[in-house]
């Protein structure tokens, strides 16, 4: 074994335990009923409006089967994926990320000030706008364009056909997730119309000290949904919400995980909440994983629905923007801080704001 690198070691109490608890119980839900049903079944789609309701609540994340997405798209993504992930170090710099616009390559990403212990390829729907400095301020905004990886040649083509079925899923969970919550279907819909949803390529190359260090350090997704796909390799631990302990996620070959972001936590109010999760790596194995996050407009204003809110159960957040808030966080990712990054609990209420000091880790 050669040295460890200090900078990917995690402290004691965030190592990996060695015994592991294999999730059992996650709800995998069948999407059949929207899907592929003819014609709408209304009480097929009533108990999957229940089902996702209470798998939002119960543990913040679920399976979903019957999506729609072809599993042929998914391997030509997978493969891409792959060869790209292959070549040298020189050759994937030359779609490095750089300091103003952190679309493309990079492998320096850090949660919570600890480096992890992966490479990543994040590419953006559309070119979206994103404000160029997260000073409050500072109204320029920056076009992030999307290098195009120069091998495997096909490699930006499949990505944007993913990239469109992964948008009409989003939006048909989301649909449901608005329903589940007693809205309208398409309440979350204007939000994105401008969207800034992006698809992150990770790969965790096999580690000589799994014990010590973490491939995706603990973390909840900030913004709206995820649609996370996963290879064969176990890695995926979520913090499971009855006791809290890290529970290994089990790799599934066609479904998606689903995760709620924190977007959805502020929009409900807390009623469903965005759960903890981290990726652990291991010594013999590559692992890879790719998650597409869906998020809406830099210039949206992220605070509970004013349906969702009433003097029994007031707003506990104040407003944030959603680009501000994501330069920020993104900037923290890339260089090292001397305070936490931004996460949502940031902008609980003042009221709540010392419960919520005691409870957050
Ligand atoms: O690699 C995984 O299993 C999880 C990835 C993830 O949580 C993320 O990229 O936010
Ligand atoms: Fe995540």
């Amino acid at each position: 074994m050669g040295e460890v690198d200090p900078t990917f070691v995690q402290e004691l109490e965030h190592r990996p335990k060695l015994s592991l608890i294999e999730a059992k119980g996650i709800p995998e839900i069948d999407l059949s009923p929207i899907f592929h049903n003819e014609v709408p079944n209304p009480s097929a789609i009533e108990s999957l409006v229940k089902e996702i309701g209470s798998a939002c609540k119960a543990w913040g994340f679920f399976k979903v089967t019957n999506h729609g997405v072809p599993l042929s798209l998914r391997q030509r993504l997978d493969e891409a994926a792959r060869l790209f992930f292959a070549q040298s170090l020189e050759e994937k710099k030359k779609v490095a990320r750089d300091e103003i616009i952190p679309t493309g390559y990079y492998d320096t990403e850090l949660t919570k000030n600890v480096r992890d212990m992966k490479e990543v390829f994040d590419f953006y729907t559309n070119d979206p706008f994103f404000p160029l400095t997260p000073h409050e301020n500072d109204d320029r905004v920056i076009q992030w364009c999307n290098p195009t990886p120069p091998y495997p040649s096909n490699f930006r083509v499949i990505i944007e056909e993913y990239i469109e079925e992964m948008e009409k899923l989003a939006r048909k969970l989301l649909e449901l997730i608005a329903l589940s919550l007693g809205l309208e279907a398409k309440r979350f819909e204007e939000f994105f119309k401008y969207q800034t949803s992006f698809i992150r390529f990770n790969y965790y190359p096999p580690c000589p000290y799994p014990h010590l260090a973490l491939g995706l350090g603990r973390h909840k997704d900030a913004g709206a949904l995820t649609i996370l796909t996963l290879n064969e390799v176990e890695g995926l631990e979520v913090k499971r919400k009855t006791d809290q302990q890290r529970v290994l996620v089990k790799p599934t070959r066609d479904p998606y995980i689903i995760n709620i972001g924190g977007i959805i936590q502020v929009w409900s109010n807390d009623a469903n909440e965005s759960v903890e999760h981290r990726a652990l790596v291991n010594k013999e194995k590559e692992r890879f994983s790719i998650p597409f996050f869906f998020n809406p407009g830099y210039d949206i204003e992220i605070k509970p629905l004013e349906e969702l809110i009433n003097e029994q159960n007031p707003s506990k957040y104040k407003p944030y923007k959603w680009g501000k808030f994501y330069v920020h966080r993104t900037n923290s990712n890339f260089k090292k801080q001397e305070e936490e990054n931004l996460q949502i609990y940031h902008y609980i209420s003042y009221l709540r704001e010392r419960y919520f000091n005691k409870c957050m880790t």
